[in-house]
């Protein structure tokens, strides 16, 4: 944890090795997608702010114009009064540019104000779409997870920026080129010389900008780490484990141990920046001094009359802030353009992630389940929890997967579902390879309840309808006969609203139930669901006796026609099933009917007699270990 150049956890290549001209050529790639977000969020507004500082740069260079000929009639030979008659039909033009000006750019900035949360909310839904829409492995694989974390804490927050920085730039180029151009027309040579000014601004912003991110890339792993501890601290779940196991100080120095890191490296990095943007206005002053010399010498020289002089003052004045904030605005976006760019690179990694929306479909009940050789390894592990796994399931039977914590049968259980591909081997389903069927239809035809079921923040009803959300039941019928097989009815009838109570204390009116009580909504849940495929993973561990009882019930009348695959370390549960499958590190090491294998006097007899020795005496069997 001390080592922040390259902690255990950090799993991106930070881009610090980029050049600044890397980064500037890379500018129109990170800023181009932000863009074309623009086009598809809100292209109206985005062409009423640019056709708005469009007029605004018209309107500065007619009224920096017009501020010459006023300044030519002020300086002639005459009278005072007649010198000031004569320069207020011009000074009238110059004062409605301005006024003119001023107007059109709050104009643009009311525009403005609609992209940001137009762009947000379609970026938004591309990010939940993306996390929806990617293999379930993807969640598996940390580096995921952290272009993921990356995407949703900084890509979204900085895009909205960007949008508004955008149009802050566009206005700033058009000021500039505005100020430009008159400068231009009055004298050629107080261009380059005003392009001197903003040079050392210019490499000061990419410079703070790289070192910025930079450090982002590095403190990626470690933000979430800090976001994971806080999580225990903060979170409702873990609450009472954190206290019962005295694990505050302990929670709170791996806290500080993590935000201490990340404290030390902010702080480095924003005295680098500030450093940085120092030099360079200390370098804009010097250069900015040049070009007043540069105007006393032309003046001198007679190159130009006081009246252009004085103008390109004016003129100068207003480039020089309108390149302040193009200066302002290009850093940002600099750095902003590249967590945009970490936005979209997440979006393109998950869409080579995204399960294939083709294929054929799956068979209404598919009558016979094959793996042959199947092995399968976690995304960034090197080793194989399922290796050579050869498996049948038949409809009509029901098949139990057995075997030691870790041992690997809810991974084989996801991927019989088709939730996992297998690294090696094939499964079929009769003889299709899973792969060639369309996994919205291989979803279709299973329903698993899973050892920790989602408990959706919702009202009770959503919370069983969600096996099934399509499913009509216009009277509720489905849903009571499901609840009523899982004893969930029990859990539901006292709530306050009934079906309609919401199931979380996050909001106000909500209760939270036990854990028995939620594993009854997801047994009835599933059974809502109503499949072909029926995989159970331990779905009556946190069950009392009754609930258990009833629940096996109800798997056993649904068992008839169906494939049947339970997962649970109650080896009286799977007594009366087909067939029952041990798995051993990975490996099926034996199978066969109950009988059979108590026959075979191996591990499955060793387990089944351990477990009976528990049930007549779990105190004498403690004894004996
Ligand atoms: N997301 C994951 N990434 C990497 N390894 C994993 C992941 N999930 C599980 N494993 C590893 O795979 C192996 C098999 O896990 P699995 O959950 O399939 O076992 P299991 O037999 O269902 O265990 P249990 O009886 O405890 O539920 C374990 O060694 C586990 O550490």
């Amino acid at each position: 944890m001390t080592d922040v150049t390259a902690p255990y956890w950090r799993l991106e290549t930070p881009t610090d090795q980029m050049g600044p001209w890397q980064v500037v050529r890379g500018l129109p790639g990170a800023l181009g997608p932000a863009v074309q977000l623009i086009r598809q969020a809100a292209p109206r507004a985005a062409w009423t702010v640019l056709t708005l500082h469009l007029l605004a740069g018209v309107a500065t260079t007619y009224g920096l114009v017009a501020t010459a000929g006023v300044l030519e009639r002020l300086f002639a030979a005459g009278p005072t009064g007649t010198r000031v008659a004569a320069a207020l039909p011009a000074l009238a033009l110059v004062v409605l540019a301005l006024a003119a000006r001023a107007g059109l750019e709050i104009t643009a900035t009311l525009a403005q104000a609609r992209i940001a949360p137009a762009v947000r909310r379609l970026a938004d839904e591309r990010l939940v779409a993306a996390g929806l829409s990617v293999e379930l492995t993807a969640f598996d694989d940390p580096r995921f997870l952290d272009r993921m974390f990356r995407a949703r804490d900084r890509g979204l927050l900085y895009l909205q920026r960007v949008v508004d920085n955008l149009a802050e730039a566009v206005g700033a180029v058009l000021a500039v080129t505005a100020a430009a151009i008159s400068l231009t027309v009055l004298h050629p040579v107080l261009l380059p010389v005003l392009l001197i000014t903003v040079l050392p601004d210019g490499w000061a912003a990419l410079r703070a900008a790289r070192l910025g991110y930079a450090s982002n890339a590095r403190l990626v792993a470690l933000n979430r780490r800090v976001a994971m501890v806080t999580d225990l601290a903060t979170e409702r779940e873990p609450a009472a484990e954190v206290r019962a196991t005295q694990a505050s100080d302990s929670v709170l120095s791996r806290y500080r141990q993590a935000a201490d890191l990340v404290r030390d490296e902010e702080i480095e990095v924003a005295s680098a920046q500030v450093r940085a943007r120092a030099r360079g206005r200390l370098l804009a002053g010097v250069a900015l001094g040049g070009v007043f010399a540069a105007l006393w010498l032309l003046l001198h020289a007679n190159w130009i009359p006081l009246a252009v002089a004085g103008t390109a003052l004016i003129a100068t004045r207003t480039a020089v802030a309108a390149l302040a904030r193009l200066v302002r605005t290009a850093d940002q976006l600099f750095e902003q353009g590249l967590y945009v760019a970490d936005f979209h690179a997440f979006l393109a990694d998950a869409g080579t992630r995204t399960r294939p929306a083709t294929g054929a479909a799956a068979p209404a009940v598919p009558q016979r389940i094959e793996l042959s050789d199947v092995g399968f390894r976690y995304p960034g592990s090197s080793a194989s929890v399922l290796r050579g796994v050869n498996l049948t399931l038949h409809a009509g039977q029901t098949v139990a997967l057995v075997g030691e914590n870790g041992s690997g049968k809810t991974t084989l259980a996801k991927v019989v579902a088709g939730l996992y591909r297998p690294t090696t081997g094939s499964v079929t389903w009769d003889g299709t390879e899973l792969a060639e069927l369309h996994p919205e239809s291989v979803a279709d035809r299973i329903m698993m309840v899973l050892q920790d079921p989602v408990r959706w923040p919702d009202s009770a009803r959503v919370n069983v309808r969600m096996g099934r959300f399509d499913r009509a039941d216009p009277d509720d019928s489905a849903l009571r006969r499901a609840a009523r097989q899982a004893l969930a009815d029990e859990v539901v009838d006292p709530l306050p609203a009934g079906w309609d109570t919401l199931l979380t204390t996050a909001f106000q009116g909500g209760v939270d139930l036990s854990g028995g009580q939620w594993q009854r909504i997801a047994v009835a849940r599933g059974l809502f669901r109503d499949a072909p495929v029926l995989i159970w993973d331990e779905p009556t561990a946190p069950l009392d006796a009754r609930a258990e009882y009833a629940v096996y019930e109800a798997l056993r009348r649904l068992a008839v026609g169906r494939t049947v695959v339970l997962i649970t370390h109650r080896l009286a549960s799977v007594r009366n099933c087909d067939r029952i499958y041990l798995l051993h590190e990975g490996e099926i090491v034996e199978q066969g009917s109950h009988q059979e294998l108590l026959a075979r006097g191996g591990r499955y007899a060793e387990l089944s007699l351990l477990q009976a020795r528990m049930a007549e005496d779990p105190w004498l069997s403690l004894q004996h270990r």
